[in-house]
């Protein structure tokens, strides 16, 4: 039913969008035992600590700057192949320093995937540099420091994930004051694992175009009113949020009621084979258990090119191909 919908991501964590078949064969190219974090050709995780321990292993198989050009070419030629013209990579420098290639050589082999799955597809990309709240905001500082000295075309945006339950958004007023006063695009993981709090907080402190997740906004009627007077965009992951349990099922799933209250909604897959999910799975999902029409999930598509981390003229032309 969507299949030949046009699609855009604005939230998907690269390392988390390796195929485990993928995972497998990097594992065997450098002898890992993978039996930890990889069963029956799918990833095993029980909680959100768990899967980051299962994402942190598997992002550790790719070690060179040609193992990160072949996660991208295969996520994105994959996703292009399901519809999508354009899909922004959250990245994160910290990896390339924990397998020691550093990063730049790490942002480097992303964006030589990024150009193979151009060259084939068409598909435009970006990339949003990520701080990881967990590690605490003197490193989330010098990830921004490293997103604005601009070390690459493609780093146009950047966003805090990880453990949302630690530290507060103001710890990383900071951080997001330096990457802001360099013109980059600012998102950030809020109202996910924590409630409504976060995701006001995320707006009082941050100031962001757009929210990753955000749905826990839900609990809170004027807060919905705000983030829909003030235009700020969702990416809303809910197989992502189904599989962490955020909420039981996509019946209780607040998609629906955002998009009814006025706010500007995306679809996106976050980390998909951690989370049984693809992108053309969430537009399915939301076309066949949350009732949005095909011309809804374009309207959707076009609120993520709207918001997206590009310029101007590249805007306009994802816009006339939709
Ligand atoms: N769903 C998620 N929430 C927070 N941090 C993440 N890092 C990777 N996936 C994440
Ligand atoms: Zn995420």
């Amino acid at each position: 039913m969507t299949a030949s919908l046009p699609k855009a991501e604005l939230h998907c964590h690269i390392e988390g969008a390796t195929p485990p078949a993928l995972a497998l064969s990097q594992a065997h190219r450098y002898g890992v035992d993978t039996s930890a974090f990889i069963r029956d050709g799918a990833y095993v995780w029980h909680d959100f600590t768990s899967f980051v321990a299962a994402y942190d292993a598997t992002a550790n198989l790719f070690r060179t700057e040609e193992d990160y050009a072949l996660l991208a070419e295969t996520y994105l030629g994959g996703i292009a192949a399901a519809g999508a013209i354009y899909g922004e990579l959250i990245v994160s420098p910290d990896q390339g320093e924990a397998v020691g290639i550093g990063a730049d050589a790490y942002v480097r082999g992303l964006a030589e995937g990024a150009a193979r799955a151009k060259a084939r597809s068409g598909i435009e990309t970006r990339f949003i540099v990520v701080g990881i709240r967990h590690f605490g905001p003197e490193r989330v500082v010098k990830a921004a420091e490293y997103a604005a000295r601009k070390p690459h075309p493609l780093i146009t945006g950047f966003n805090l994930a990880g453990e949302e339950r630690m530290h507060r958004v103001a710890d990383f007023s900071r951080a997001f004051d330096i990457a802001r006063d360099a013109g980059l695009g600012i998102t950030i993981h809020a109202g996910e694992l924590s409630g409504a709090f976060s995701v006001r907080d995320a707006l009082d402190h941050v100031r962001p175009s757009r929210i990753s997740h955000g749905v826990r906004a839900i609990e809170d009627a004027d807060l919905v009113r705000r983030l829909a007077g003030e235009g700020v965009v969702l990416e809303v992951c809910p197989g992502s949020n189904i599989a962490l349990g955020v909420f039981p099922d996509f019946a209780s799933h607040p998609l629906r009621t955002l998009w009814q209250a006025g706010v500007r909604v995306t679809l996106n897959s976050d980390d998909p084979p951690f989370f049984h999910t693809s992108l053309a799975r969430e537009y399915e999902v939301a076309a066949t258990e949350m009732g949005f029409s095909g011309a809804e999930l374009v309207a959707m598509t076009r609120t993520a090119i709207e918001a997206a981390f590009v310029d101007a003229p590249t805007r306009e032309k994802l816009l006339a191909r939709l």
